[in-house]
């Protein structure tokens, strides 16, 4: 685990792989909210999250965690709600009135079952098990994969953005940095899941205005994939 550190005396520590979404979304609000904060990089390609130590932080061996003041934290869901309730960060990422705060609640449960397992199943058929298994893409396990995020692609068009510009409300929340996180996912493949979608092409491109270079440090790791695998056709 290597350490990056940024000036302040008492931070929040976050370990984080940025080829992960759910680190990216944490990654982007501790930047765009300028929490000061310390980021320790676990490389899951290495097995780093199986090390003895990591394995003692998060038995789950998964990434994000955060530690706050010994305060240990795992589940982005989780993380991105805490920073935003604990630290003097604008109120729109996870507003306090009841309702709109219901709406973020109500699109990150359905997240987790959704926008993530289905982007990212994109990603690991298209990119992720042929690197690891040497052999070519399973086009059949593909077309599934495209089918079912199509599905979850509709109803964030029909349902949240329906008659708002982010997906919970007039402004940005966690709840739409957990979700252009995953659906910029498959971009490693060379695949944009948003070509052809108009009304959520704009919907990240206002995400991306509202969050400003934080988005595109938190997705170079990605960009830098995208460019390697395009070298090499
Ligand atoms: N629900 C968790 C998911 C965390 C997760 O699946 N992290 C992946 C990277 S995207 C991981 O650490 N995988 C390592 C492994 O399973 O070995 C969250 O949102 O934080």
């Amino acid at each position: 685990m290597s350490s990056v550190s940024v000036s302040a005396d008492r931070m929040v520590e976050v370990y984080l792989d940025l080829l992960s979404q759910p680190c990216r979304a944490v990654h982007i609000l501790l930047n765009c909210t300028k929490i000061p904060h310390r980021v320790r990089t676990v490389a899951l390609r290495r097995g780093e999250n199986r090390s003895p130590d990591f394995t003692k932080l998060n038995p789950m061996q998964k990434v994000p965690v955060m530690v706050d003041d010994g305060f240990v934290l795992t589940e982005s869901d989780a993380i991105l709600k805490y920073l935003a309730t604990k630290y003097d960060v604008p109120e729109h990422w996870y507003p306090r009135q009841p309702e709109r705060r219901a709406r973020v609640d109500e699109y990150t449960a359905w997240h987790h079952s959704n926008t993530r397992p289905h982007a990212a199943k994109v990603f690991i058929t298209e990119v992720l098990l042929p690197a690891q298994s040497g052999s070519s893409v399973d086009e059949v396990r593909l077309i599934h994969a495209l089918s079912q995020l199509d599905d979850t692609l509709d109803k964030l068009e029909s349902m949240f953005l329906r008659r708002q510009p982010f997906l919970c409300g007039d402004d940005v929340t966690v709840a739409d940095l957990l979700a252009v996180c995953e659906l910029m996912q498959p971009l490693g493949g060379g695949r944009d899941v948003l070509q052809a979608r108009p009304q959520l092409q704009s919907w990240r491109s206002r995400v991306q205005s509202a969050v400003g270079d934080a988005f595109d440090r938190a997705h170079t790791v990605l960009y830098a994939l995208r460019d390697r695998r395009k070298a090499k056709l």
